[in-house]
This record gives C-alpha cells, sequence and structure tokens, in this order.
C-alpha cells in the first residue's frame, strides 16, 4: 500500500515531507498511518484520525529531544538491557524514503542510555542510516552487519573492545566510538567509505577513576580510508604523529596525548584545522607548508620561542590560533609580537583580534616612517615643555617668515655632508653648517665640533631629556640628533642653516615650526653607490647592504610622496653633483654667476653681480611671502610649464603651523626666565634691509622632486640665462625687483612685507611662461668685515612686540 502513495498522501508538500508523528502513528492529510515498528513501513489506519500535532523530525535534532513524552514514563523500556521495539520505536525520527525509494520509513534512531547490553533486534531494521546509542553497555556490534544503510553511528560511552568489528555497512561515513574500552586500532580497510572517526577516550570508560594505562597509544589501520577528512583521537596516549600519510584530513584532533613534536604531517596537505592541546609540543615545526590551514590550537603546551612563530608565518590562510597556558605567553607584549607576526589572524588565544591591536603592532614592531617621526616630535616637545621656556628668538624670528634652512637628505654614503660642507665653505657668508651630535665614533678624518658633536650614549639621552633635541634618529645602531642649540647657533651669525640627514630625520623636521628646503642628494647608480661605501673601507657587508636597500626606499619615497622633496640632484658624480647643488643655491639667492666662470667648474666659480666679476658681490633673490607660494614656474627651456611648490595638505600644514606658532609667540610671558632668555641675543641679525629668505616661491607641487639634470655640452650655466627657472627652489631672480628699490631693502618698518605682486614670480614672466626683459640688477657694496647677518641680510627681523620683550 505505502508503495502506491502519491507525495501529497505522504505529506510532501514544495518536495518537503511534512507528516505528524504521534506515538507509534504518522498523520498525513487528515489519515492516520501505523508505524510498523518491525520494518519502519508504514501502514494506512482507517479509524483513526489525527487530533494532535506533534513535532517533526528533523535530521539535524539533539539527541535530547528523543524522548520528550510524559505519558509514558511508567512504561520500563528494554528491561535487563536488552533493547525492545518500544525502546527503538521510541527513538525513531525522520521518516522519509527508504534508500530504494519504494518506501516511508523512519530513518534515524537514538536510544542513548538504556544500559543496554543487547541490540540484536536492531539487525531488523535495515532501513536505519543514523544510530546514537551511547552510555550504554554494548560490546558488540555485530547486529548492525545487515544494516546496509547505515550512515552514521555513534556509540560514544559503552563498552565495546574492539574497533568496529562488524562486517561494513556499506556506506558507514561517521563513527564515533569514544569512552569506550578499544585499546588498539585495528586496520580499517573495509570501512573505506569512512569520512570521520572519532576515538577520543578510549579505554576511560572502566577507568575512571584512575588513569588507564590502556589507553590509544598508536594511530594504525587508517592507511586506506581515503576518504577520512575528521579524524579525532583525543585524550589518549599518543606519543607520535603517524600512519596519516596523503589521508584527505582536513580536521585532526590529537589533543591531550604525549606528543613531543609535530611530524608526519607533510603529506596532509588538506589539512584546515589541528587541534594540539595539552602535549608536550616545544616547536610549531611540522606545521609549515599547510596552505589550507585555517586553525591550529596548541593550548597548554611547552612553546616558549617566538621565533616558533616562523613555521605558520607562511600559512596564509591561518586565522585562529590559540597560544594560551604556553610559556610563550610571558613574552613582553607577547600579543603584539604575535599579531605583528601573523597579520592574517583574526583570533589569537581565544579571543578575536580587534583592528586596533593590528595598527598598534605595525606601529610597535615596524612603525612607518611617519610614526617613527611623529613619535621622536612627540617625545622631544615634551621633554622642551618638561624644561624653562626660553625664546630661540635667532630661529623664530617671526611667525610669518621661517627661519632659513637647506636640509641636505639622502642615503649614508651619497655624500651629503661633503656637499653640505663644500656649500658652507662656499658661500661662508650665507650658509652655516648645523652640526649634529651623534654617538659613533668619529671618523679619522672627522673632527670635533665639526663634523658632528660626538658624545657618549648617557649624554645623548641625558640632551633628550633636557629638551635640546628637535630631532633624533638611530642608524646603525648609533644615535644621530640635530639640537636646537646648533640651528640657533647658526642663526645667530645670521646665517641660514644647511644640515644633513637621513629621510626619518626629515620627517620629524617636517612635525616642527621649521620650513626647510629639502634637497634630495640620490646616488642613481647603485654601483657608484656601493663602491663609495666600499671605498670608505669602514662598512661590513651587512651595514652596505642595509644602505643600499635604504636608498631604494628613497626612490620609492619621492615617487610616492611628489613634493616632498622640493628638488633631486643625481650624487653618482660627486663634482657633478655639488655643481648642480651649487647652482640652486646661487638660484635659491639670486646670484649670478659669469658663464664663463659657471663653465670653468665649482671651484673657479665666483660671484659677481651686474656683470661685474667681484667677490662677494651679489644680486638678491626678493624673499616670497606665504602667499605667493602657490604661483606657477616654468622648469628649464624644454619643460613645459610644471606645477611645483607646495602641496594643498603641505600648506594646509604649514598654516596649521603658522598658527600655532603665532599662538605660541603671543602667549608668551617671559619674565620669570629672564636669565636663561637673556644668556642668548635676543634678536637674529639686526638689519632688516635686502634680507633674503629662503622661502623663495614655488609652486603647487604635484610631481616628485624635479631632478636638477647635469648640463648638456654648450649649454651655459648663466643665471641670467632662462635656465634660472630650472631650480625648483628658485624663482626668477627678485634681485631684479629690487632695483626698484635704492638699496635693494625690502623692509617695511615690520619686516617682509612687500606687496605680493611685486614678489610673485609670474609677475616675472610674460603670459607664455618666458622671462621678461628685467631692469639690470643694482649692484650691492662688496661686502665688509666678518661674514656675520650684520652684512648679511639673510634673516628676517624679530617681532620683539610679538616675542614678548
Ligand atoms: N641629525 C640627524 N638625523 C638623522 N640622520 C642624520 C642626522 N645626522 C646625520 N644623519 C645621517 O646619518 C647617516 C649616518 O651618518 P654618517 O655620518 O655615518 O654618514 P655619512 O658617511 O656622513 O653619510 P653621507 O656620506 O651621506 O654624508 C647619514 O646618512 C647622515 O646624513
Amino acid at each position: 500500500m505505502a508503495d502506491n502513495w502519491n507525495d501529497e498522501e505522504l505529506g510532501i508538500q514544495n518536495g518537503q515531507f511534512s507528516p505528524i508523528v504521534e506515538g507509534g502513528f504518522v498523520h498525513v492529510d487528515g489519515e492516520t498511518h501505523i508505524l510498523n515498528y518491525d520494518t519502519n513501513v508504514l501502514s494506512l489506519d482507517q479509524d483513526r484520525q489525527a487530533t494532535e500535532v506533534a513535532t517533526a523530525a528533523d535530521e539535524d535534532q539533539p539527541q535530547s529531544s528523543y524522548y520528550d513524552s510524559e505519558e509514558e514514563e511508567d512504561v520500563e523500556l528494554s528491561p535487563d538491557g536488552i533493547l525492545d521495539e518500544e525502546t527503538i520505536g521510541r527513538g525513531m525520527t525522520n521518516l522519509g524514503r527508504s534508500a530504494d525509494g519504494s518506501q516511508q520509513v523512519y530513518l534515524h534512531t537514538a536510544i542513548p542510555g538504556f544500559s543496554l547490553k543487547d541490540i540484536s533486534i536492531l539487525a531488523n531494521y535495515i532501513h536505519l542510516q543514523k544510530i546514537e546509542m551511547p552510555y550504554n553497555e554494548i560490546t558488540d556490534l555485530s547486529p548492525l552487519n545487515d544494516l546496509k544503510y547505515l550512515l552514521i553511528l555513534d556509540a560514544s560511552h559503552n563498552k565495546l573492545t574492539k574497533l568496529l568489528d562488524f562486517s561494513p555497512p556499506k556506506n558507514l561515513q561517521k563513527v564515533d566510538l569514544s569512552y569506550n574500552d578499544i585499546e588498539e586500532m585495528t586496520d580499517l580497510t573495509p570501512h573505506h567509505y569512512l569520512m570521520s572517526l572519532v576515538l577520543d577516550h578510549l579505554c576511560s570508560f572502566s577507568n575512571l577513576v584512575q588513569e588507564s594505562d590502556n589507553k590509544l597509544k598508536e594511530i594504525k589501520g587508517l592507511e586506506n580510508c581515503k576518504r577520512l577528512t575528521k579524524l579525532s583521537i583525543a585524550h589518549n596516549k599518543i606519543d607520535k604523529i603517524q600512519g596519516l600519510d596523503n589521508l584527505p584530513i582536513q580536521q585532526l584532533d590529537i589533543s591531550h596525548n604525549h606528543l613531543k613534536k609535530i611530524e608526519n604531517l607533510e603529506t596532509l596537505d588538506r589539512l584546515r584545522t589541528i587541534n594540539l592541546c595539552g602535549n608536550n609540543i616545544r616547536s610549531l615545526k611540522g606545521l609549515e607548508d599547510h596552505d589550507l590551514m585555517e586553525c591550529i590550537d596548541v593550548e597548554d603546551n611547552e612553546v616558549i620561542d617566538i621565533t616558533e612563530i616562523k613555521f605558520v608565518k607562511g600559512l596564509r590562510m591561518l586565522r585562529q590560533l590559540n597560544l594560551l597556558r604556553n610559556p610563550i605567553q610571558e613574552l613582553p607584549d607577547y600579543r603584539l609580537c604575535i599579531l605583528f607576526r601573523l597579520q592574517n589572524l583574526t583570533q589569537l588565544d581565544r579571543h578575536k583580534v580587534e583592528v586596533e591591536e593590528k595598527v598598534a603592532a605595525a606601529n610597535m614592531f615596524n612603525p612607518p616612517l611617519e610614526v617613527i617621526a611623529s613619535r621622536d616630535h612627540i617625545m622631544h616637545v615634551v621633554y622642551q615643555f618638561l624644561q624653562p621656556s626660553r625664546v630661540w628668538d635667532s630661529t623664530l624670528p617671526s611667525v610669518e617668515t621661517p627661519y632659513p634652512m637647506l636640509v641636505l637628505v639622502g642615503p649614508q654614503g651619497s655624500g651629503k655632508k661633503d656637499l653640505a660642507m663644500k656649500l658652507v665653505d662656499e658661500f661662508g657668508d650665507y650658509f652655516g653648517y648645523g652640526i649634529s651630535h651623534t654617538t659613533r665614533r668619529p671618523h679619522q678624518e672627522e673632527k670635533m665640533g665639526q663634523d658632528y658633536h660626538y658624545v657618549t650614549l648617557e649624554k645623548f639621552e641625558y640632551d633628550i631629556k633636557m629638551g635640546q633635541f628637535i630631532q633624533t634618529y638611530q642608524y646603525n645602531s648609533n644615535w644621530y640628533g640635530l639640537q636646537m642649540e646648533s640651528v640657533e647657533c647658526v642663526a645667530r651669525e645670521g646665517l641660514a642653516c644647511v644640515v644633513h640627514m637621513e629621510l626619518e630625520g626629515v620627517l620629524t623636521l617636517k612635525n616642527t615650526y621649521f620650513e626647510p628646503r629639502y634637497v634630495l642628494i640620490m646616488p642613481l647608480s647603485k654601483d657608484s653607490h656601493e663602491k663609495r661605501l666600499r671605498d670608505r673601507g669602514i662598512y661590513s657587508d651587512a651595514q652596505m647592504d642595509y644602505t643600499l636597500k635604504r636608498s631604494d626606499m628613497y626612490l620609492e619615497y619621492n615617487q610616492e610622496h611628489p613634493g616632498f622633496f622640493d628638488m633631486m640632484i643625481n650624487s653618482d658624480d660627486i663634482q657633478e653633483a655639488y655643481r648642480r647643488l651649487r647652482r640652486l643655491v646661487t638660484d635659491y639667492l639670486g646670484i649670478s654667476l659669469t658663464s664663463e666662470q659657471s663653465e670653468s667648474g665649482d671651484d673657479e666659480e665666483t660671484i659677481v653681480e651686474g656683470q661685474q666679476t667681484q667677490m662677494g658681490t651679489r644680486t638678491w633673490s626678493k624673499p616670497s611671502l606665504p602667499d605667493s607660494l602657490s604661483q606657477p614656474y616654468t622648469r628649464g627651456k624644454t619643460q613645459s610649464p610644471v606645477q611645483s611648490g607646495r602641496g594643498i595638505l603641505e600648506e594646509m600644514s604649514i598654516k596649521r603651523r603658522h598658527s600655532a606658532a603665532r599662538d605660541a609667540v603671543s602667549g608668551y610671558i617671559p619674565p620669570l626666565f629672564e636669565q636663561i632668555t637673556t644668556q642668548y641675543p635676543k634678536t637674529a641679525p639686526q638689519t632688516v634691509e635686502g634680507q633674503v629668505g629662503l622661502n623663495v616661491s614655488g609652486d603647487l607641487r604635484s610631481f616628485s622632486a624635479p631632478v636638477d639634470k647635469p648640463l648638456q655640452t654648450g649649454e651655459e650655466e648663466d643665471s641670467s640665462s632662462d635656465d634660472e627657472s630650472d631650480s625648483t627652489l628658485s624663482v626668477a631672480s627678485a634681485g631684479d625687483m629690487k632695483s626698484n628699490s635704492p638699496d635693494g631693502s625690502l623692509h617695511d618698518g615690520k619686516g617682509f612685507n612687500l606687496p605680493t605682486d611685486s614678489v610673485n614670480p609670474i609677475n616675472l614672466m610674460d603670459g607664455k611662461g618666458t622671462k621678461k626683459d628685467l631692469p639690470p640688477p643694482l649692484q650691492r657694496p662688496p661686502s665688509q668685515g666678518r661674514p656675520g647677518s650684520e652684512k648679511h641680510n639673510i634673516l628676517p627681523p624679530i617681532h620683539a612686540v610679538k616675542a614678548g620683550y
């Protein structure tokens, strides 16, 4: 009869079978069918009408719902441990089609906790696909021999002594035999459809009180289980991982065994989850090369060394790692340390990884340059705040006119120190060398207080704490730093300060109120850079490698941060580099050189003005006001106008710094520290007239620093030519503009306060960007006496009122 049922009769709607089950009856569409417990087959009961609704069984329903009928409490089920029909019937769930599709049958039964010893009756229920019978006293599974459709078997918590010692149901896929008295794994070749095997806590049942010696010690017999994807053999006495070669295992649980190392997993290339908790493992070696691994649990082991992480570092899919209760937890900053090394983790030690932690880890162990610089800056500002306040009147002469500084930046061995010193030698009337402090020892040819101030680490640290530094940076285990006093010393002389430093130093400097011009001195040829380093004979191979790698970083930084450097000069040939730098500076200062002298090389060049060769005379470039910074300019004869100068962000940053500096200056109350402030000159070099700042106009910088190209043969290096516009730092000679002023003075009584259009370099160009004819520059009287502020009006004036005097 059942064979002829159509879907509707069977309660199948939309392909879903939804009968109403009540005890041994099934109600479908108002008809009641009787379940034949012997065969699982339903037959129609004409006399009964469905009255009550019972819950339809769900395939994944938990065991706890096996018995929920209170009315049947009185009945003694399976007395004497012999499984009976009543017990089975009550545990039946999941009515569905038989495997051949011809009948409606119950597919699942659950008979837990009946102290069953004899389950022979199960042999009659051939349609069962899933049997759950934990917490019994079963010793023999042979009645399952005939259950050829059995897929899932849970016989955990029984008294089985043999592993699957019944002739195999054809398709047995999932087996849980944990908590049995099985001492040894036997050959499971007959169960070659096995996908999941759980053998936890073997031999525990009869040894609840005392730890059994008979626990499973060896993994074996699985060689032919070619479909095994999950294996759990936790809480046994296994001391070696073996016998799993080439199995498709994805989940492996060997927790709480006696493992000392992770081995023989190389061929388990589908492994995704491994649980090794509660062993004696010290090293994570053996976990590498599992590309699909997502989750590793090694809680409660002996992992102590952070370097062990290297074995799981390459696991790109790894998301969860548990290292709780390992000695490694004692390491300082353990969590950030791990998160830095394993940046893909979403869970560590059972705790979700927060984004903030990842950022903190990166900032702690490999901070971006900007973070290094910000920290450095913060540190020095804080230490400065802790000191009595002091007015740096030479370097902070006015909030509107920044103190002129030139920073040569580049990798070690780029030759920037030599260039800086040479520049100061030649243009001593304009530039002074800002001497950094260092903890490194002087090289043979270096002199104390000339190349660096050489100090001990203790002294360096002391000076940091005394708030002396503007910036510091550790390079190759030596510390370098520029002290405020070093800059102030130069400023007091009325000179612009030239310093050289690594990129990190520049980043810090960019956080300060200084607004230097930055020239990247870059050896573009690796070979010549390496040769220069090697020729010095003082660097180890590792140091040279480090330096050469950093030179790539400089190039990248220049590419990625357009406008960060004002100019790049190739220093492969140091003579040529100096010529370019020199040229840049003369443009910058508005100093004219005769073409003859320019061609004659760096050593011979003489500064002239108004076509007169006279050492020490010069024309002055007109200082620009901040407003003029974003004016366009032409760069080189052959190039189309390129935007340069400050980017929008830089502009905004400068505005912020101006405003901060303005606030600082206006709120300054000196009397308390008069003795400190008065030991330094209160003002910068006094003469205001004809002052030249380095803050020459630039344009919006939308490209990385322009490279100052070497001159071609026949090309004139003449500041009077159009080449003047070659420099990013230069503007059309503003000295020409000053010809309107009889004495070349730009002073308006307060400092620089020229009408904007008079300093706007665009005004020097015609509409097409070519230079207009300009009036000849006025000759400036030759300098006399010692070089210094009184003669060289480089610095802007101090606003005494603003400074609080
Ligand atoms: N205050 C500073 N802040 C950051 N870096 C600095 C500072 N002073 C010097 N440096 C840089 O530290 C690096 C190491 O200094 P060192 O004197 O050993 O190099 P160098 O041989 O003079 O390099 P170069 O030939 O490029 O001038 C150099 O790149 C140098 O410019």
